[in-house]
């Protein structure tokens, strides 16, 4: 969960970091498991040592810091981490009720997306038949497939694919998921590709699909629509400015989508932020 006591870690580093300096110490930063992980301005280089002895001290169990020193890159969405302290980026984060079991340098995971997705599973109903695309170590696939729905989960990155599958088994949901590794595009492009990989699609497609979309992937958006039923849920995710929206929702109109609801759920550079949109196929 994030840090978000009364106390920023750059008030707690007032007496410690030179005035001229301090505005760009984080005022906060995340722990994935025991893993804190923060973004450390290069400029504050002489400073990391304090603020490392100041994060471990800000919760006990802390294990490892990890320095989060590129964007997000790659299909993968992974970034490159210094361990700051620590021996290793692995640990086990609980959220909503799950354990998830990851390696912080090979996968990607956003603990700040908690709310979103138990939102999200709040939706589900028991029985569905839910299509996850881009599963990554199952945050949005768990919750659902707890519910009792049938989840079909694709992820590209096998390490996070194994992550997945461990996650479905240290939380005993094996038989509410079908893993499939690849190229989501891939694979919902040649139908029977989900048969054959043994899972079971509706006649009349999805009930649901839950789609955590890359940067620069929205065209994917006609790609799950073909597969849901008529009157289903998809529950999409894309990065706009607020002034791309009003055009976005009457395109989903045009595509037969009906939007039900839709809210920012986080800010990822200056004007530009992930929102949800909860569609209905008409
Ligand atoms: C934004 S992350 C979301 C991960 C996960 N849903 C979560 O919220 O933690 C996108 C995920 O999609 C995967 N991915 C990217 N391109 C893909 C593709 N073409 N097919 C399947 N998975 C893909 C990445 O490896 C990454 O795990």
């Amino acid at each position: 969960m994030s840090y978000r006591n009364r106390v920023t870690l750059r008030d707690a580093m007032k007496e410690i970091v030179e005035e001229p300096l301090l505005p760009l110490v984080p005022k906060r930063f995340d722990y994935i498991g025991d893993i804190a992980v923060i973004s450390i301005p290069p400029e504050l280089g002489a400073y990391r040592e304090a603020i490392v002895s100041k994060i471990l001290s800000m919760r006990g169990n802390t294990r490892a810091v990890l320095n989060k020193v590129s964007k997000l890159e790659g299909e993968r969405r992974v970034a490159h981490f210094e361990v700051l302290a620590g021996e290793s980026a692995e640990t086990l984060h609980r959220e909503n009720g799950y354990t998830y079991r990851m390696d912080v340098r090979k996968v990607f995971f956003n603990p700040r997306l908690y709310w979103e997705r138990a939102r999200v599973a709040s939706k589900v109903l028991s029985g569905e038949s839910v299509l996850i695309p881009f599963a990554g170590v199952g945050p949005f696939v768990l919750p659902p497939a707890g519910k009792g729905t049938m989840v079909c989960a694709i992820e590209i990155n096998p390490d996070a694919c194994a992550c997945l599958k461990e996650n479905i088994r240290l939380n005993k949901l094996e038989k509410q998921v079908t893993v499939i590794q690849g190229d989501a595009e891939f694979i919902l492009s040649h139908s029977g590709s989900l048969e054959a990989e043994g899972f079971r699609v509706p006649e009349n497609g999805f009930d649901r699909a839950i789609v955590p979309t890359p940067y620069g992937m929205d065209h994917f958006l006609g790609k799950v629509s073909e597969l849901i039923k008529k009157g289903g849920h998809i529950h999409f995710y894309t990065f706009k400015t607020e002034p791309q929206i009003p055009e976005l929702i009457e395109e989903y109109r045009r595509m037969g989508l009906e939007v039900e609801f839709f809210r920012r759920t986080g800010n990822v550079a200056p004007g530009v932020s992930r929102w949800v949109f909860d569609l209905v196929k008409k």
